[in-house]
């Protein structure tokens, strides 16, 4: 049978499958997946902020969550994002397929490999996000971007003025508190992963009264309002990962096989 391909739903996507939430025992603290069917195939869903949107950025169990989809046997996953747009041309309401990240989060937990039982490596993570997983996404959502730098900052705060042209000028085009380490875990477990952006807001703004700065409601408003085509565009996504999907080597499988045996707690 096919892997099941992970899905992480970012804000606005709390429910996406039908099926029972399922909490799933981790060393790292409790997950909760939903295990149903979307764009044809098997999925393993989890809701990055939860059902009902009570876990905020800084709090989201990024360990917990990675390390359930590995055990669940999970090789591709497909997240989505809202992020701040720091470029006119990626406007509030466009698909960007995100292909590297600039990590801006302090004090989360970033690795599996903490050396606590002596497992000690180092992720290669010049390209975060899967290539191939990556061409599929631009396939399948021709409309989006098809690459784009995405700086990760702690939240749950927005940028301020100053942060945010500091990151322009510096080559970020969005700005998001998620992806890291979400993306570092899932590729430390063996696991490639594509974020599919959708951009919410234009972040700080471009004047001091910009309708399109960023703030919880616009962000949750243009989400709800695009659901349709955000659940469109993952089931096209999912639909197209093949199931031969093999992600790139990462990290050796006896180091990977020695964190999933770590003991989960209840
Ligand atoms: C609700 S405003 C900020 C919130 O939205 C984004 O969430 P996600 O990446 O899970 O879609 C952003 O990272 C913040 O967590
Ligand atoms: N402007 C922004 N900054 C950080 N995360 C976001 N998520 C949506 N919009 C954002």
């Amino acid at each position: 049978m096919a892997d099941s391909v992970g899905v992480i739903g970012g804000s606005g996507l709390g429910e996406l499958v039908g099926g029972d939430r399922r909490p799933v025992a981790t060393p790292y603290g409790e997950a909760v997946v939903t295990v149903g069917e979307l764009g044809g195939r098997e999925v393993v869903f989890i809701a990055r902020h939860g059902a009902g949107h009570t876990v905020p950025p800084n709090r989201v169990n990024a360990r917990a969550n990675a390390w359930a989809l590995a055990c669940l046997g999970v090789r591709a996953i497909v997240s989505t994002a809202a992020v701040g747009s720091l470029r006119a041309e990626l406007a509030p309401e466009r698909f960007a397929i995100a292909d590297q990240l600039v990590d801006r989060t302090t004090g989360r937990a970033g690795t599996f490999f903490d050396g606590a039982d002596g497992v000690v490596r180092h992720l290669p993570f010049a390209e975060p996000f899967c290539p191939e997983l990556r061409g599929l996404a631009a396939a399948a959502i021709p409309d989006a971007a098809p690459a784009a730098t995405v700086a990760v900052i702690d939240g749950p705060r927005f940028s301020t003025a100053a942060e945010s042209r500091i990151l322009r000028e510096h080559g970020v085009d969005l700005v998001n508190m998620t992806l890291c380490p979400e993306v570092a875990l899932a590729a430390e477990l063996g696991m490639g992963t594509v974020a599919l952006c959708f951009v919410t807001d234009t972040d700080s703004g471009n004047a001091h009264d910009d309708p399109d700065a960023a703030s919880a409601e616009l962000v949750f408003r243009r989400l709800a309002a695009a659901k349709l085509r955000i659940t469109t565009a993952l089931e096209r996504l999912v639909g197209a990962v093949p199931d031969s999907y093999a992600p790139r080597p990462t990290i050796d499988d006896d180091a990977i096989r020695i964190v999933l045996a770590r003991p989960a707690v209840p």
